[in-house]
């Protein structure tokens, strides 16, 4: 999948995004603090907001232009896990399989008596990943898919995701669920762009993520509790996991764009 923003911005009382990037993947991370313009973006992108300046395709669509195209190109999880409609989880289960011959095994049997309306978010938004999971489209995206999952929901989802034919935009505020869901990640602050790029881009560079308890006793270039950032040699530090003065390291991603006190 393509995806380019070209001058993209959205202003409502203020601007709140404003980003120029083009990125090709099979899996796109939009990575972002609250408040970062993740979901607007993620508007613009389903039609339901059109940009006050610029131009966003996808696959050479232009979303808020051609609806059409884009409806049939593109499904969504949208992030706050409510549906639009009401019936029960049974029904529903029973429809997805005889209409798109799809895996629904995630949604457990115990739920298939409840109506939608009346699921905890955590269901709501597991059967709605698992909704937009079975639809035929050849993009699909998911905004903040695992934000009302407990641990044991989210590995299941997170791999039935990864084994996806189709193209995914996952937005999350984690670094490590952006690491993990993306081959290209997308990094947006204040509704501009931070960075942009490959994982494989990402991880270059001789900054390490070290995980410590109690008192981490290396200099920092960033410490963010548990988790500091330093300026690697990989046989010093696989020493200091054997000695047990920290618990385990990995070159760095995401966290290396965050600043930290
Ligand atoms: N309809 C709206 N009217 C006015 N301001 C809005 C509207 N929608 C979003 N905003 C503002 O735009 C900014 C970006 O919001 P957005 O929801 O895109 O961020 P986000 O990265 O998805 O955040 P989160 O991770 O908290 O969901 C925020 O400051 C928000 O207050």
């Amino acid at each position: 999948m393509k995806v380019q923003a070209d001058s993209l911005v959205k202003v409502f009382d203020r601007e709140v995004l404003n980003v120029t990037f083009q990125v090709e993947g099979k899996r796109i991370a939009l990575l972002g603090p609250n408040g970062s313009g993740k979901t607007t973006f993620l508007s613009i992108l389903s039609s339901i907001l059109k940009p006050t300046k610029g131009e966003l395709k996808v696959n050479g669509v232009v979303p808020y232009r051609e609806r059409e195209k884009a409806v049939k190109m593109i499904s969504f999880q949208f992030e706050k896990p409510r549906f639009l409609f009401n019936m029960k989880v049974k029904d529903l289960v029973s429809f997805l399989e005889k209409e798109y011959g799809c895996d629904t095994s995630l949604i457990p049997r115990e739920i298939y008596p409840l109506y939608l309306s009346g699921l905890s978010s955590g269901q709501t938004q597991l059967v709605q990943a698992v909704s937009v999971m079975c639809s035929e489209s050849e993009v699909k995206v998911f905004d903040e898919p695992f934000s009302h999952l407990d641990v044991n929901v989210e590995s299941k989802l997170r791999k039935a995701m990864l084994s996806l034919d189709s193209d995914t935009i996952v937005t999350t505020h984690v670094p490590e669920e952006a690491e993990w869901m993306g081959d290209v990640i997308v990094v947006l602050q204040d509704g501009r762009l931070k960075w942009y790029g490959t994982v494989e881009e990402l991880y270059r560079g001789d900054i390490y993520e070290v995980y410590y308890r109690g008192k981490l006793r290396l200099d920092a270039l960033c410490d963010f509790g548990n988790v500091a950032l330093v300026k690697g040699d990989e046989d010093l530090l696989s020493s200091l996991v054997k000695k047990g003065e920290i618990v385990g390291f990995k070159r760095a991603g995401v966290r290396k764009l965050y600043t930290c006190s």
